[in-house]
């Protein structure tokens, strides 16, 4: 079958951003490379057209290089299955597809179907919120999982026992992708998955925990709506942002009223631990 394979270059924030937008016009997989990603799609729901106009509004942004062609793929899912490879996180989580071997030598194993979805556990961002969930006391919590993607943290937080996870993402594959990982992972009685953002928790009571893996600009702009949503004394985890823009993040989360309590940082990339006071 043939395909159209469109190959970007772009540094990591704008290829979230990126990937939303060309999902928007019809690019239905994408795999992450060294350089930032190839989305594909097929000839009929093509446009270049389509395609140069998003690029043009983030080209600005920073270094944004594309460039496209035709292939043919006889096995899609195999070369899918060929990238992404199982990985091991804290020496105690196993992420794996279900096509991997077990790893029952392992504390902890979350089995994703990635698609389309953000969070396979090889982004440094996730990796280091699962890091600090493992720090984090999960017993019998009802958590928020804001931006969720493939639902990996959601996942997370029920094995280490949480009662409830409620997993949003304003993506609609995402929250398709995120209930799918629930019952691969036999938690689908603990996580419900919901599309939207901040305003799909209006009438929501307060969490005991919540865990925040989105960007910069969308974690400073729901700050406020974190705080009104987060139990006193509980514990909320944000990454998606840079070391340098920790500044920022931090002042906006005083601001807001959390507490900082630590952070760790793997390439750059940050997940930092606030609290609400008691
Ligand atoms: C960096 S990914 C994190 C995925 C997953 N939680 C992880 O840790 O691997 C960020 C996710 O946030 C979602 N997102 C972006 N803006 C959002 C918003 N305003 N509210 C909720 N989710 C949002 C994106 O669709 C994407 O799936």
């Amino acid at each position: 079958m043939d395909f159209i394979e469109l190959r970007v270059t772009a540094p990591g924030e704008l290829s979230d951003i990126l990937v939303a937008e060309l999902a928007e016009i019809g690019f239905d997989t994408f795999e992450d490379n060294d350089e930032g990603f190839c989305a594909y799609t097929t000839q009929d729901v093509f446009s270049a057209d389509n395609v140069a106009e998003i690029m043009s509004r983030y080209q600005g942004l920073g270094e944004v290089e594309f460039e496209h062609r035709l292939i043919t793929r006889q096995n899609w899912n195999a070369e899918w299955e060929k990238n992404f490879q199982p990985l091991v996180i804290a020496d105690k989580v196993s992420v794996r597809a279900p096509f991997h071997a077990a790893r029952p030598d392992l504390e902890y194993e979350i089995v994703i179907m990635p698609r389309m979805s953000f969070g396979t556990g090889h982004h440094d961002t996730t990796a280091l919120m699962i890091t600090n969930q493992l720090h984090i006391d999960h017993q019998n919590k009802r958590v928020l999982d804001m931006g969720c993607g493939t639902g990996i943290l959601a996942v997370m937080a029920v094995q280490l026992g949480a009662s409830y996870v409620l997993a949003v993402d304003v993506e609609p594959w995402t929250a398709e992708n995120a209930a799918d990982n629930a019952l691969e992972n036999n938690v689908q009685n603990q996580v419900e998955a919901r599309l939207g953002d901040v305003t799909a928790l209006e009438g929501e009571e307060p969490f005991d925990l919540i865990l925040a893996n989105i960007n910069r600009n969308v974690l400073l702009e729901d700050m406020g709506a974190y705080a009104h949503y987060l139990k006193p004394g509980g514990p909320i985890l944000f990454s998606g942002f840079y070391e340098d823009d920790l500044p920022l993040i931090r002042a906006a989360a005083e601001q807001s009223g959390f507490a900082y309590e630590s952070h760790r940082v793997q390439n750059h990339w940050v997940s930092a631990v606030f609290r609400q006071p008691a």
